[in-house]
């Protein structure tokens, strides 16, 4: 606790704050009037174009001046580019302050601007120079003397907050605050994850910094900045590979639209705009033209997400479309010769033939196999034509034409999928692949996403485990062209917009690879997936086909899983790896709940996953989390009281976590619930699911017996919905049933 203080020492470290904050003002405005120098110089030199720098060089002046004033223009134009990008309501462009031995000092910013002799004015915070911003400790202190962390607003300077590293170093620079960290994380939450570049921590600076090469994992328990880190890499790979990555593309893709508006803002925020976002449901727009967010209920998601269904689905494309009945044959009449290939014959040939070749590549090679089979039958000795007379009799005929659309029609994989709904065809094709039960669960899954036309409200749409699906089927088949997957999408999603992330990248990239119809999928030189302990097999396999040659972070904790199947989801990710160099960061604090909150939680997830990587809480309130009870009658009662509490206690957002079964009883009353209307800007009701990577000043977690009984990953879900608070944690227990994730506590 500090000591109370005398008002004359408050009123002294006041006015050392003004000079301070004064101080750092004027170089803020310089650096914002060179800015504005230096866009007016790029847009000079982009009025005047480069082409006369090029083409008349020995008029213009000197090798040498050129070089030096080009660079600097391309400098200051990147920079004014970059400088556009940044967020309106960014926090400043100059956030840092070094001050090194020997009088030295150094600015850290979100981008580099150098004056007009070039030198630095900020410099880039990924730029090696800004290293020690972030590695400096007490221990190890770099040089540094004093960093500085300087919060503004715009272009103003409204704070300081400094940490003195090297008290060994006799200096009278001033230290003022408690320093940024705390001061940022007890800071209320927005509805928008905000970037971290003045606070990043020295450990997980090693992971945004770590090589471009291979594979990087980010390992660590919640809320240890595992996704803030990721997208700061992201930023750094931009900054330190930038004509690779900017032309090969970067992907981020996370757990839900949802998530992905949360992320949204934070590359703009540090300049990066070039980046593509898609939440899993949305990764194979790029082919499917579709973006969804619906999951499956546990069994069907599980089912869905193995790799069991990979064998089934080939045996689908197999299988034809039209019902194979044994009047399905070719029959052909030449030269009074009538020659025939029935039912059972096509089916072989089809499987031979679809084991090498896709199914809407390959109608030509099929017919010319058909041809071919046919004309092994016919008696060429005894009538004279030869083998191109043949086929053109053959071709020509109706009846052949017609056998050739039933047995090898063109393939779209929205319809193939839709087949699965067919429950005696799932006992032909899957048989020995999937039990009776799991045969009837996929096919009251997928009777209900095609369940009847577009119009019937029973049809949910496809699911966020069918896009996986889907795109399988469309490396399998081909794909088909592309005015026939539109229609097939919307008639699919019955007039549903559809909801996904397109940045200028993804636009360009588009138009791009339309021409490329051999492999239609878009592709990335860096892949980063979060939440990556939740990617199914299948979406693993969709995923890879986006980052055939790329480079890869993943960032997960498998202690917040929602897969049930762990194992099956290591094996994959060790396939990914191969061979490739790969490294592995631990991050190992927890900067989002409070040690009270993740406390409770660490008691929850350990008997149940004794493996947990528990991160260190760096911060306490003294708030213990609260237990209520109520009944299911109370239930919009208790939770309308709990939400008032919540919203007298803490500043910023509310978090409602409801299981899957009392959401549309809770959405429905919502609106008629006066706490909740009260507090509407501040409230947000999800998912346990749709809760993964967000947080909320205070959280209200509903019915825990519920979320663990209806989600695939049981109490790991749990486990996430009770890390989500960074100030308060209620649990609404409903009936009070003692589950034993209340037993553990
Ligand atoms: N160095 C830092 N400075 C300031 N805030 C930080 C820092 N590191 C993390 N945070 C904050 O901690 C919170 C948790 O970060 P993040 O969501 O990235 O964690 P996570 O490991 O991905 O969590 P989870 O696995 O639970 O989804 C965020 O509010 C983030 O801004």
């Amino acid at each position: 606790m500090t000591e109370p203080q005398h008002p004359d020492e408050t009123t002294d470290q006041q006015a050392l704050l003004e000079r301070e904050i004064a101080l750092e003002q004027r170089h803020v405005d310089r650096v914002h009037a060179q800015l504005e120098v230096a866009t007016a110089s790029a847009k000079q030199v982009q009025a005047e174009g480069q082409s006369k720098f090029v083409t008349d060089r020995g008029n213009w002046m000197r090798e040498e001046d050129g070089t030096a004033l080009f660079e600097r223009d391309a400098f200051a134009f990147q920079a004014a580019k970059r400088l556009a990008v940044l967020d309106a309501e960014h926090e400043g462009l100059v956030f840092g302050r070094l001050d090194l031995r020997e009088e030295e000092h150094r600015y850290i910013g979100r981008i580099g601007v150098r004056d007009d002799d070039y030198e630095p004015l900020v410099i880039d915070w990924r730029a090696p120079a800004a290293e020690p911003f972030y590695r400096a400790t007490a221990n190890n202190p770099m040089d540094v003397i004093r960093r500085r962390v300087l919060r503004c607003r715009n272009d103003k300077v409204i704070g300081i907050e400094d940490d003195l590293l090297d008290d060994s170093v006799h200096t009278d620079l001033p230290v003022i605050g408690e320093g940024a960290l705390m001061a940022a994380l007890s800071r209320a939450r927005g509805h928008q994850m905000k970037d971290i570049v003045a606070t990043i921590q020295a450990q997980q600076d090693e992971a945004i910094r770590a090589p471009y090469q291979g594979v990087t994992v980010i390992a660590g328990g919640p809320g240890t900045g595992k996704t803030v880190v990721a997208l700061h890499r992201a930023a750094y790979l931009l900054y330190s590979n930038r004509k690779r990555l900017e032309k090969g593309g970067v992907l981020v893709v996370g757990p839900s639209t949802v998530f992905m508006n949360y992320i949204e803002r934070v590359l703009p925020s540090l300049g990066e705009d070039s980046v593509t976002l898609k939440s899993i449901g949305s990764v194979a727009s790029d082919v499917l033209r579709t973006a969804v967010d619906r999951v499956d209920g546990a069994e069907a998601a599980t089912l869905k997400g193995s790799l069991r269904m990979l064998p089934l689905l080939k045996r689908l494309v197999a299988s034809p479309m039209v019902e194979y009945d044994e009047a399905l044959q070719v029959r052909v009449s030449v030269k009074g010769e009538v020659l025939t290939l029935k039912a059972d014959k096509l089916r072989r040939m089809r499987s031979e033939l679809l084991a090498t070749h896709r199914n809407n590549k390959s109608r030509e090679v099929a017919e010319q196999a058909v041809v071919n089979s046919l004309w092994s039958r016919f008696p060429a000795d005894e009538h004279d034509i030869d083998r191109d007379q043949f086929e053109e009799l053959v071709t020509s005929q109706a009846s052949f034409q017609m056998a050739m659309n039933a047995w090898w029609p063109k393939l779209s994989a929205p319809r193939v999928l839709a087949r699965c709904a067919d429950a005696e065809l799932l006992g032909r094709v899957a048989g020995d692949l999937l039990d009776e039960r799991e045969r009837r669960v996929l096919a009251d899954s997928f009777a209900t996403t095609v369940g009847g036309d577009e119009d019937d409200e029973r049809s949910a749409g496809w699911s966020v485990a069918d896009i996986a699906l889907l795109d399988e089927l469309v490396s399998i088949i081909g794909p088909s062209p592309r005015s026939e997957e539109r229609e097939e999408s919307l008639f699919i999603e019955g007039g549903e917009a559809v909801q996904e992330l397109v940045t200028t990248a993804d636009i360009l990239r588009d138009e791009r690879e339309e021409s490329l119809d051999d492999e239609p999928h878009n592709t990335f030189a860096h892949v980063l997936v979060d939440e990556a302990q939740d990617i199914t097999p299948m979406q693993w396999r969709m995923l890879r086909r986006r980052g055939p040659q790329a480079s890869w972070t993943l960032v997960g904790d498998p202690a917040q899983s929602s897969w049930p199947v762990p194992a099956e989801t290591e094996q994959v990710m060790k396939e990914l790896i191969g061979s490739a160099p790969h490294r592995t960061f631990r991050l190992t604090k927890n900067y989002r709940s409070p040690a009270e909150v993740f406390d409770l939680a660490a008691k929850v997830i350990t008997p149940v996953f004794p493996e947990a990587d528990l991160p260190e809480a760096v911060r306490s309130t003294g708030n213990q989390p609260v237990l209520a009870v109520t009944d299911r009658d109370g239930l919009m009662d208790a939770l309308g009281e709990q939400v008032a509490t919540l919203a007298e206690q803490v500043d910023g957002t509310i978090g409602i976590i409801v299981p899957p079964n009392l959401m549309r009883q809770v959405r429905r009353n919502a609106s008629q619930q006066q706490q909740i209307v009260a507090n509407l800007e501040r409230c947000v009701v999800v998912t346990p699911l749709e809760s993964k990577g967000l947080e909320y000043d205070g959280v209200l977690v509903v019915s825990p017996d519920d979320i663990v009984e209806q989600t695939p990953g049981r109490e790991r879900v749990l486990y996430v919905a009770l890390t989500r608070p960074t100030q308060r944690l209620t649990i609404l227990d409903v009936d009070g049933k003692p589950g034993a994730w209340r037993r553990a506590l």
